[in-house]
């Protein structure tokens, strides 16, 4: 669910310079861009011809409407960058459970944000992105925090499994979530982001909790919000309470086991690959016998992935099962008419069956009429196989980054 590309430094900076007509020496581009960002760099710049200072960009007219900041946790000591409270915050699915939003306060501007659990950058919309990009989005503004810093040279690029990605460069902040909050949490301001996410007006960007190791951040790669909260959350946690065309809940330090129904099914996660990554290696079908031969037999879970991307001997299995179900070339994956009744679907969690209602693999209609839908189960011929939002509507997940495991249970 991620691929990784360079983006050469000078280019990057030169990108955002470009915005200001001026370009010199790396230090002075630097300048430059701390004169943007107004992190009470200079005033004034190496470059000819302009008046003092640089012309402060300015939020487009997006619809901020920044509610305050949620009180911090108090009595912590000053030295931590974590401040130690548990944070908890709802999540809204957009239209059709293509992703899920929730609140995130940066130096005090509460933007809404994709969790992602399949990647490890906290990127956002910020000023330094044209009006036209900005265009119904909110955005970070740094210049306005007066606890954000910037850190000279650094720039940021990803890619995600969709082709999709954005690049630019990066700063601290104080990041709440919830409660839950971060001083020196490393922001990475986009300077460019792929079309998706400019049409994608509710996002005003991602914040990684996948395991740092695939930070982007070049030359120093930086920590996830998760791996700095760590140390002093009152439990080491993050947990994932995704829901149907319903508010769910992201929360961060406890495990609210009112949210699930029986006992967490713990299994190791693999870190190797820098996913929350475990063994499965077995599906079923409607309660039938089991298949325990998945090649690979690896998954990860990916809050930040739509559907449940399985091996294509899962999904033949699978679908098998479905009165006129078919490869549907032209709409890129299984359908079946909407009137199916789909059997769930038993998949293996390191170990443990874990049930995919059939209900949520009836993903959405593809014709304005309803007659035909597409599955939420559809084949990835890569590895690991990728346990996304369908997935996640029927399992609570707890990540546990104290030591390394999964809990899931049915919800
Ligand atoms: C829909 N494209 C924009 C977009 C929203 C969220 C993401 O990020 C992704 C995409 C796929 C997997 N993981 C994260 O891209």
């Amino acid at each position: 669910a991620y691929r990784k590309f360079g983006m050469p430094l000078p280019e990057a900076l030169g990108a955002i310079i470009a915005n200001a007509g001026a370009g010199s020496s790396a230090a002075g581009l630097a300048t430059e861009l701390s004169d943007i960002l107004g992190d009470g760099g200079e005033a004034g710049s190496t470059s000819k011809g302009k008046e003092k200072g640089k012309p402060k960009l300015r939020p487009s007219p997006a619809p901020t409407g920044l509610p305050s900041a949620a009180p911090p946790a108090t009595g912590v000591p000053k030295f931590s960058n974590s401040t130690g409270g548990a944070g908890s915050v709802a999540n809204t699915p957009e239209a059709g459970d293509v992703e899920y939003l929730a609140p995130v306060t940066i130096g005090g501007q509460t933007v809404n944000m994709d969790f992602d659990s399949g990647s490890s950058d906290l990127w956002v919309f910020n000023t330094q992105l044209s009006l036209n990009t900005l265009s119904g989005h909110m955005a970070y503004n740094p210049a306005q925090s007066s606890t954000f810093q910037l850190l000279p040279g650094s720039t940021f690029s990803i890619s995600y499994g969709d082709g999709s990605g954005a690049a630019g460069n990066v700063g601290t902040d104080t990041v709440n979530i919830g409660g839950a909050t971060v001083t020196g949490q490393a922001i990475e301001l986009a300077t460019d982001v792929s079309t998706s996410f400019v049409t994608d007006t509710q996002s005003t960007g991602l914040i990684g909790l996948a395991f740092s190791k695939l930070n982007t951040v070049k030359p120093v790669q930086q920590k996830t919000f998760f791996d700095n909260a760590l140390a002093t959350l009152p439990e080491p946690v993050f947990t994932a309470d995704l829901r149907h065309n319903a508010a769910g809940t992201y929360e961060f330090g406890a495990i609210d086991s009112t949210k699930f129904s029986g006992p967490l099914a713990w299994t190791p996660v693999n870190t190797t690959s820098g996913f929350w990554q475990f063994t499965s290696q077995a599906f079923a079908v409607g309660g039938g016998a089991p298949s325990t031969s998945v090649p690979g037999g690896q998954a990860i879970a990916d809050t930040g992935t739509t559907l449940m991307l399985a091996d294509q001997s899962v999904v033949d299995g699978y679908y098998s099962q479905v009165q006129g179900a078919v490869n549907n070339a032209t709409v890129g994956g299984v359908t079946f008419p909407c009137s199916a009744t789909l059997p769930d679907l038993q998949i293996d969690v390191g170990g443990t069956m874990a049930t995919v209602r059939g209900d949520d693999i009836n993903f959405a209609p593809v014709d304005q009429t309803g007659t035909t839908c597409f599955g939420g189960l559809q084949a990835t011929t890569v590895q690991p196989q990728i346990y996304g939002d369908i997935f996640f509507k029927s399992n609570f997940v707890a990540f546990n980054g104290g030591n390394n495991s999964l809990g899931v249970a049915p919800h």
